[in-house]
């Protein structure tokens, strides 16, 4: 596993005034995702070329595991670093099999056996039956499977690094909330430490641990997606990430924040007969529930070992409404 740590990272191309990235420091942990939204121009991508040196900074560093990209061979780096496009740049000629093959081989250390194996087993861990896929040709596939085929061939050499840039943009709503929820289920399994640009922010904040905004090649703010929307740096990222839109508030932050031993709504005879909700589930999710179950209070409860942490209730949901109310109005106050 590795992390990635960018230091006072910048680029200037060539003729150009204005630096692409501009002294970027951030760092994204081992095993982690993290999501890179910003404007158009803003610079992500730069940033994210510079990881597997498709190019080069002009100043800083960017260290794996605390060494420097520079020092290592190009070649070998981009072995360890997984890349995934939305064109996707699959062979016409070849067959996915072979497409995945190819990446495997040049990881070596594998025999033909062991190289199909593993093309089967990637097959299988991005959702494509082997049997019924393997011997296709790209122009065979819709384009949400050659996605797949595109994250399956970064995988063969199980670097520890992935570098996603727009990967699911050309894919309808549909079949990229999809791709969407097969990433999430394959880092489950596989625990590596990403980096991916998306122009949308509901992808941004469903897949990422952090969420990083540019704008003008500058880091204008780092966070986990409820820290964005509970407190945006500036008026930008609290327009960009909808901050004062409540509804969207709920369905980020967590009812663990909200839950109330002993609500007065229900009577303690009746605590036992309320409906149940992860403790995980978000104020969203719960206010759904108490609609539509009609019910004066939920018992959230650990899915671990089912043990109660608490309740909730409509009116705490009403109180955190309210502070997000207030804050949104201070920060408006303090935009005036
Ligand atoms: N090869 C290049 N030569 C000169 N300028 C470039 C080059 N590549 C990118 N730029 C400029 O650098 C800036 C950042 O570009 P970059 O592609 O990194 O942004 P981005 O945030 O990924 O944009 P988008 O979201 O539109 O893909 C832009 O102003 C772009 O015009």
């Amino acid at each position: 596993m590795t992390t990635i740590a960018f230091n006072k990272i910048t680029k200037r191309y060539k003729g150009t005034d204005a630096p692409a990235v501009d002294e970027v420091t951030f760092e994204v942990p081992e095993g982690s995702t993290c999501m890179l939204v910003g404007t158009s121009g803003s610079g992500k991508t730069t940033l994210l070329r510079m990881v597997n040196r498709l190019i080069e900074p002009t100043s800083g560093e960017i260290l794996l595991n605390g060494k420097n990209v520079l020092q290592e061979n190009p070649i070998e780096l981009r072995r360890r670093i997984g890349y995934v496009i939305q064109q996707v740049g699959l062979f016409p000629h070849m067959t996915i099999a072979e497409n995945i093959r190819i990446t495997a081989d040049i990881a070596g250390g594998w025999n033909k056996q062991k190289l199909n194996q593993r093309v089967d087993e990637l097959l299988e861990l991005v959702g494509l039956t082997p049997a019924e896929y393997r011997n296709r040709f790209p122009r065979q596939l819709s384009g949400g499977q050659q996605q797949r085929v595109g994250l399956a061939r970064a995988l063969a050499t199980d670097p520890a690094i992935l570098l996603m840039d727009e990967p699911f943009g050309a894919l309808d709503a549909i079949t990229r909330a999809r791709m969407q929820d097969e990433l999430l289920r394959i880092q489950r399994d596989v625990h590596k430490t990403i980096l991916f640009v998306s122009h949308d922010i509901e992808e941004a904040f469903k897949l990422g641990d952090q969420v990083v905004v540019m704008s003008q090649g500058k880091l204008v703010q780092m966070g986990t997606p409820v820290e964005l929307l509970a407190r945006p740096a500036n008026e930008f990222v609290g327009q960009l990430v909808g901050a004062d839109n409540i509804l969207r508030q709920l369905q980020y932050l967590p009812i663990d924040g909200t839950l109330d031993n002993r609500p007065e709504t229900v009577s303690s005879a009746h605590w036992g007969d309320v409906p149940t909700i992860s403790n995980q589930a978000t104020l969203f999710e719960a206010l759904l529930k108490l609609l539509e179950t009609n019910a004066s209070a939920l018992a959230a409860e650990d899915p671990q070992n089912q043990e109660r942490t608490g309740y909730v209730t409509l009116p705490d949901i009403n109180q955190a409404i309210s502070q997000l109310r207030k804050d949104e109005a201070s920060r408006t106050e303090s935009r005036i």
